[in-house]
């Protein structure tokens, strides 16, 4: 049988959160000194093996001024990305009960841009995303032009294709049923599709009318995931921009309900949903993980 690799490193204590079923490894990388290498990611990323998460989160102090956090964020095949919405409704709750701040509006930095967190009295967190990114260069999306609508062909089929980046590229396509999409076979094709240099997240939107929507999300990096907060935004935002969705979307994911606000070009897109803690735990990492020298932060003004 054979002998089971006994890690001798330090101890990392973790807590593991969700938000709608999308799930996270979170770690206070402040009070704890902390450094995981891709290949350290993917084998805690595993549901067997490991913890098991969608993505791992991971809160630093903050490089800005005006900024309470820094946030990154690693998907479940290691690569390191620029935003997580579902994840930043947990960042928001897990830095309160952690006590590492005791404000109720958080400014956090992402590799995609600074987004602010506002916790609410009922669980709930409002999270202000950012202004999304609709010139293909910046999605980054190979294309001439910016276009509403990018026609494609994918695996024999001309599909029509919105692209839009929430700091994290998405493209969208429009389903008559969430239910019989093609994501387990469409969603890879296209997570790698060469006119996503960078690869893309994939929702499958259905439109019920212009307050309601359906999606289901095949992530870059992750897999179809049971929520997609940035995918849900993207989905509004390409649904708005075909004149299919109004100003306020509740948007039914496979984990849940979002509710997405934009008004509009220029405007940010504001997400609201819940964020819940599953458990607290703590694993000893192998003896040769890099520790990181230790580091205290505090975010003490009183917010709103
Ligand atoms: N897979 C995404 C990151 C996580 C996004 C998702 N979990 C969310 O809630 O926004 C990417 O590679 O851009």
């Amino acid at each position: 049988m054979s002998q089971q690799k006994c890690n001798q490193g330090p101890v990392l204590r973790f807590t593991k959160m969700h938000g709608l079923g999308n799930d996270f490894m979170v770690v206070d990388a402040i009070s704890q000194p902390f450094r995981l290498r891709p290949e350290m990611i993917r084998e805690l990323a595993d549901r067997h093996f490991g913890v098991g998460f969608d993505q791992l989160l991971v809160v630093e102090p903050p490089g800005l001024p005006e900024v309470d956090f820094r946030y990154r964020i690693f998907n479940a095949d290691g690569s390191e990305v620029e935003q997580c919405g579902n994840g930043a409704r947990c960042f928001a709750r897990f830095v309160r009960d952690q006590r590492l701040t005791n404000k109720r509006v958080i400014r956090v930095q992402t590799a995609g841009g600074v987004i602010e967190l506002k916790l609410g009295r009922d669980g709930s967190v409002l999270v202000n995303m950012g202004v999304p990114e609709l010139e293909p260069t910046a999605i980054p999306f190979q294309a001439g032009a910016r276009q509403t609508v990018y026609p494609l062909d994918v695996a024999g089929q001309s599909l029509e294709l919105s692209a839009v980046s929430m700091g994290n590229p998405h493209g969208v396509l429009l389903v008559e049923n969430v239910d019989t999409a093609p994501v387990e076979t469409l969603g890879p094709e296209l997570e790698r599709h060469p006119a996503f240099p960078a690869r893309a997240n994939i929702g499958f939107l259905q439109i019920i009318d212009e307050g309601h929507a359906r999606l289901r999300v095949f992530e870059r990096g992750s897999g179809e995931t049971l929520a997609c907060g940035s995918g849900a935004c993207a989905a509004v935002v390409a649904g708005r921009l075909r004149g299919r969705l109004g100003k306020r979307v509740e948007v039914e994911l496979r984990g849940g309900r979002l509710v997405i606000e934009w008004q509009g070009e220029g405007a940010p897109v504001m997400m609201e949903g819940p964020a819940v803690t599953v458990f607290e735990g703590q694993l000893r990492l192998p003896g040769d993980s890099p520790p990181r020298r230790r580091r205290s932060h505090r975010s003490t003004r009183n917010g709103a």
